[in-house]
């Protein structure tokens, strides 16, 4: 049975509260701590970087799983690591060697990972599935949250999930699919039923008053939706 995950990314929390903003999450049911690194660069965005990783890592014994929106990759692949970082993804436009960097990555001790925006096609992922520990698919454009998740997303979640099965079958490895971008609790079950099994959602946990509820109300749906 695949093991469900709910990453609240704290691109939507309080950033005034950070620290409590990421002790609050972990305690209601969070799996992982999703944390959005946008340069204004590969992204029209501005966010956080490992100086606010390292600071938060003190609040949290949960996984933190690094979505690099940034351009080049390599050179803050080590800074992460070093601020505690878990899990690192990047997107595979940004990498001007990507096998060189999914390596690096994990030779820094950390999971890694591909990330695929809604027009990236999944062909990426030929040739280095070895190195990679999950699959993050965007549900929308990067760069901003609060948008509406991409319908069309469904049927390449259920793509990529037919890869990723069929390499579980060849070398008995599970790797991990995500999803990004619009998450809320009436497209949750449906985004599992595709074959996701960790799901990122920024402005639905965070613009809710009750975090345990809320990420309670998510693994309702996917248990509604997905046979255990
Ligand atoms: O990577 C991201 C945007 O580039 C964010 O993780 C994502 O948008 C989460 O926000 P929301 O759940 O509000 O859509
Ligand atoms: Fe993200």
């Amino acid at each position: 049975m695949a093991e469900y995950r709910i990453a609240p990314s704290i691109l939507s929390a309080d950033f005034a509260r950070l620290g409590e903003e990421v002790r609050n999450v972990s305690e209601a049911g969070a799996s992982l701590i999703h944390f959005d690194v946008m340069d204004n660069h590969y992204v029209p965005n501005l966010t956080i970087g490992p100086m606010v990783c390292e600071a938060i890592r003190p609040h949290t014994t949960l996984p933190i799983d690094v979505h690099l929106m940034v351009k080049p990759v390599d050179r803050i692949i080590p800074d992460f690591a070093k601020a505690g970082a878990n899990i690192i993804t990047f997107h595979p436009e940004a990498s001007d060697h990507i096998d060189r960097s999914l390596g690096l990555i994990r030779e820094h001790g950390c999971q890694s990972g591909l990330v695929f925006n809604p027009a990236t096609s999944l062909d990426y992922l030929d040739y280095v599935l070895d190195k990679v520990d999950m699959v993050l698919l965007m549900s929308v454009n990067p760069g901003f949250g609060g948008q509406s998740f991409i319908p069309e997303m469904l049927e390449k979640a259920r793509q990529a999930r037919a890869r990723l099965d069929k390499y579980k079958d060849k070398t008995g490895r599970h790797i991990h699919l995500e999803i990004d971008g619009g998450v809320k609790v009436d497209n949750i079950g449906q985004i599992a039923a595709a074959g996701v099994d960790t799901f990122v959602a920024g402005s639905a946990i965070f613009g809710h008053p009750d975090y345990r509820a809320i990420i309670a109300a998510m693994h309702a749906e996917i248990d509604r939706h997905v046979a255990g």
